[in-house]
């Protein structure tokens, strides 16, 4: 980035739910095609975090101070009205439920529907060419039976990549992943990784991951930030995971199965 350049995200804030500080002198930037892994363990602040940064924090009962700039607007103090206006078009959220985040009485077309219709009003046919890419680039079916189905209809890692589409429907600046993969099998989780992955590295997705496991935010991310307590403790990219020195961290590489450098072998298929 050119010196002086805003990047794509600044993130620059401190919460509380009343008295009690959850999060305390959060900073990270995000530049356009990275992709940051948010790690952290359970209660660490990491849901709390991505409420803050989609300025949807006050609707849990919290309050933020600081600064959210996403492609130089700040979410935090701008009219409810245009932040809801920037979520869903500019900025999009993956949540960690996919069959919890789908209304089950109704078709996978309605949810595109009325997704479509949120930020953009040139109608049907538009969403109709939209959908002839999407649907293949997140690898669902592309026959048109597949979006008469209810989500009961289908699986939960075909449910996880409707989210998925859904959240890229208005080519997002940034996607925000929350833990994706935690109600998917193995076997799914890993095709799901490996299509952010895909999103990311060829298609151009800017990613911000969450996750309190470090495997698959070394698999998919770029960078990692540590979350701990509320503090982001360590930053780095992830060719540099094993000169970490915060115990929060070092804690996190005990846990994994094998050393960073062998899970990074892997990475892409790459192995020797
Ligand atoms: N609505 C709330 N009111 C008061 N305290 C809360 C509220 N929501 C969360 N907290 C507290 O804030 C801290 C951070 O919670 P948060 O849910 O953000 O953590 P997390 O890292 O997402 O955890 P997990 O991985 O278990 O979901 C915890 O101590 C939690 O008890």
């Amino acid at each position: 980035m050119s010196e002086g350049a805003i990047p794509l995200l600044r993130v620059s804030l401190q919460a509380s739910y009343g008295r009690q500080s959850v999060l305390r002198d959060i900073r990270l930037d995000l530049e356009k095609g990275e992709s940051l892994g948010l790690v952290g363990t359970s209660g660490a602040g990491k849901s709390t975090l991505i409420l803050a940064l989609l300025g949807l924090l006050p609707w849990r009962g919290g309050t933020v101070t600081g600064e959210v700039l996403l492609e130089g607007q700040n979410l935090l103090t701008m009219p409810e009205r245009d932040a809801r206006r920037l979520r869903g078009s500019r900025i999009a959220l993956i949540p960690q439920s996919p069959m919890n985040a789908l209304n089950a009485v109704v078709s996978l077309r309605a949810h595109f529907d009325e997704a479509w219709r949120a930020h953009d009003n040139r109608g049907r046919a538009a969403l109709e060419t939209r959908l002839a890419t999407l649907l293949s680039e997140v690898q669902l079916p592309t026959d048109p039976s597949f979006l008469k189905r209810k989500p009961g209809e289908i699986s939960v890692g075909q449910a996880q990549r409707v989210m998925i589409a859904l959240a890229l429907l208005h080519r997002p600046a940034i996607l925000v992943a929350d833990e994706p993969t935690s109600a998917l099998d193995p076997v799914t989780q890993a095709e799901i990784l490996k299509l952010l992955r895909h999103l990311n590295q060829t298609m151009g997705t800017t990613l911000l991951y969450i996750s309190h496991d470090l495997l698959s935010v070394l698999q998919l991310c770029d960078r990692i930030a540590v979350l701990d307590t509320g503090t982001i403790v360590e930053l780095l990219s992830v060719d540099r995971i094993e000169q970490a020195v915060h115990p929060a961290t070092l804690a996190l590489l005990n846990a994994l199965p094998a050393p960073p450098r062998i899970l990074l072998e892997y990475r892409d298929g790459n192995a020797r």
